[in-house]
């Protein structure tokens, strides 16, 4: 497989240091901050907001027009001093209406809005967060669960478009009800609206502490349903291995216990929004109870008209709804900040891998030569792999890097690619440091190809088709040609016309349909069309029949003709016919020198060779 292509880079997050953590984080934004950051990263949200908060004050003053037309009716209509005024009653009733039906209106008009809005940020957030997880370097993808970051970019927006949605239109709405209704209430009656700011107070103020709890059991839930989905996708991918060592019950115990885990915490989240909401409703009922038993006195007292009585009546319920609803409300923002915290902790994961861009000077195509120069790498947390690398490699030689499993020959290919950079030191590519060369043009001139390369659940040739350049959805007309012509000119064509579909074989998930050795065939195609300067090459280990083992070397010679190689090699065959070995034991290069000269100098390699000699012929 080619590798990866370069993406522009799509925030502007800072570079890891070297040795920094390259684990995705945890953000500790609290609550406002994260919905702050939550906006300027997906601004979108906030289009046309001006309109969208005068059209939902509109729909909450329409909501009072039943309290004023009740009070009204009553008390200048059917108790007017001069007996029932019918024509006032019905005046006012079917001002109501009009009232009623125009803040409908505007009510639907600001779910309309709100949800375009929403679905324009949430679009653009989930496009950044998986920009981002693609410019994220091996070691973030390796160290985080794949179906971590999958849930992140998926139903972790999800909570986020639910609330932005649902929860955004409810408490603005709500919000302004309060407003406006407090308003009214106070023209009534100011005693009786004191009596219900007084009873709900205690509330507001339980509510803040109630909130972190509904935040910490969100945020539990939310990274409990990310390790319940990685533990389901590798279970999923990992589906053959496990039944092939029959350790289903073992992984399905596993899978169990994430579930529970997330049935667990999902329970805990809810309990204690349920203890929220049912103290919102409690209140809620006393309000109204004391509101009644005050107002029936003030009444008595002469203070206030059945009309004002009845309406203010009204006005609490329109009080108490928003106040329930908000604790509802509520509870999805902290489902929703949960989730935002997660999106955001990836698209602000730094960059480890940084790109010199497009304006960096130009690295020419042509042969390419390799330096490394002191060269360093540890893994995250990890002791240090390779010491003090220094090599070099000429341009248009085929280098065979040998050692033991386990001896960095891996690392040191990956730095080669610049899929990682080195801890200490430098990799250089005709002289210049790969770091300074943008990575668009060094995939040009780099292409890794790993022993197992990926297949997409496509046609043969598709797959064949990812290496062309400068196209980006090439057309049947356009790579049909160009993957056949790849796979001539390895000496493939021959295989290619035995196929029964050709080119438009379909290779399954992940190429399962095709061979080991096949995919193998497929992805040197792949790399020669991408016609690089330099090949990184993983050997391939896995067995395969010996007309296709024939087939790929002969592949191979025609696919490193002429090109500078780096292979990795696992067969001392290989070392044999490159123009230069390099052996690296304990993560230090320790002989370097063409085949001849290394088995003469009766060094490690010269012992590895007798031993592999000993053993095959
Ligand atoms: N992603 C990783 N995270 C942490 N440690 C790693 C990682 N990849 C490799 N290592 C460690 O780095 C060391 C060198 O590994 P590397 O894969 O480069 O060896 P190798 O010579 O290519 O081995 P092999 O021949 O088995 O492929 C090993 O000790 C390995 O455990």
């Amino acid at each position: 497989m080619t590798a990866p292509a370069a993406t522009e880079p799509t925030t502007s997050a800072p570079a890891t240091p070297h040795g920094a953590d390259h684990r995705i984080g945890a953000s500790t934004l609290g609550v406002w901050s994260t919905l702050r950051r939550g906006v300027q990263v997906s601004p979108e949200l906030l289009d046309g907001i001006a309109l969208t908060l005068l059209l939902a004050l509109l729909a909450a003053t329409g909501r009072i027009v039943v309290p004023i037309a009740v009070q009204q009716t009553i008390d200048t209509g059917i108790l007017a001093a001069d007996g029932p005024d019918v024509r006032r009653v019905l005046t006012l009733v079917a001002l109501a209406v009009v009232g009623l039906l125009a803040g409908a209106a505007c009510s639907a008009l600001v779910n309309v809005r709100l949800f375009r809005a929403s679905e324009r940020g949430l679009l653009a957030l989930r496009v950044r967060a998986f920009r981002h997880v693609h410019d994220l370097s091996v070691l973030t993808q390796n160290t985080e669960r794949r179906g971590s970051l999958v849930s992140r970019v998926t139903s972790d927006v999800d909570t986020i478009s639910m609330f932005v949605q649902w929860g955004g239109i409810m408490l603005l709405v709500s919000l302004l009800q309060l407003t406006v209704a407090t308003a009214l209430m106070a023209v009534y009656s100011w005693q009786l609206t004191i009596l219900v700011w007084l009873c709900f107070l205690p509330l507001m103020v339980a509510l803040g502490p109630l909130q972190k709890r509904v935040n910490a059991a969100y945020t539990a839930v939310r990274e409990q349903i990310g390790a319940m989905l990685g533990a389901i996708s590798e279970a999923v991918v990992g589906a053959e291995t496990i039944r092939a060592y029959g350790v289903q019950a073992r992984t399905q115990r596993k899978i169990d216990r994430a579930i529970r885990g997330t049935r667990n915490a999902m329970v805990r989240a809810q309990n204690t929004v349920a203890l929220v909401f049912s103290s919102g409703v409690l209140v809620a009922n006393l309000v109204l109870a004391a509101v009644v038993v005050g107002g029936t006195y003030l009444g008595i007292a002469g203070d206030l008209s059945v009309g004002r009585l009845l309406a203010f009546l009204f006005l609490v319920q329109l009080f108490t709804g928003p106040v329930q609803m908000a604790t509802e409300v509520l509870n999805e923002l902290q489902n929703a900040v949960a989730g935002w915290r997660r999106v955001l902790a990836v698209i602000e994961t730094p960059v480890s891998v940084v790109d010199a861009g497009p304006d960096a000077p130009r690295s020419a195509r042509g042969p390419a030569a390799v330096t490394l120069r002191d060269v360093g790498f540890a893994y995250p947390g990890g002791p240090p792999v390779l010491h003090g690398v220094d090599l070099e490699l000429p341009a248009r030689t085929s280098v065979a890097v040998v050692g033991a499993t386990g001896s960095g020959k891996t690392t040191m290919a990956k730095l080669v690619g610049r899929l990682m950079d080195p801890t200490s030191g430098q990799v250089l590519l005709d002289g210049v440091d790969v770091r300074e060369i943008g990575l668009a043009n060094l995939r040009e001139r780099v292409v890794m190809v790993p022993q197992e390369g990926f297949l997409f659940d496509t046609t043969l040739g598709e797959n064949i088709a990812l290496g062309m350049r400068g196209v980006d959805a090439p057309t049947p007309e356009a790579w049909e040609p160009a993957a056949r012509g790849a796979l001539v000119e390895l000496g493939l064509g021959e295989w290619l016309d035995e196929l029964p579909q050709g080119l438009r074989t379909p290779v399954g998930q992940r190429g399962e349909s095709l061979s080991a050795g096949e995919r193998q065939l497929v992805a040197l195609a792949r790399a020669h069309l991408a016609g690089a300067d330099l090949l990184v090459l993983d050997e391939a280990t896995s067995a395969v029949d010996p007309a296709t083992e024939v087939r790929i070397a002969r592949a191979l010679r025609s696919l490193t003709q002429g090109r500078s190689t780096l292979t990795i090699a696992h067969r001392l065959s290989t070392a044999e016919a490159a123009d230069l070995v390099v052996v690296v034991d304990a993560g230090e290069v320790v002989e370097v020198g063409t085949h001849d000269e290394l088995v003469a100098r009766g060094g490690a390699y010269a012992g590895m060779h007798a031993s592999w000699v000993s053993q095959t012929r």
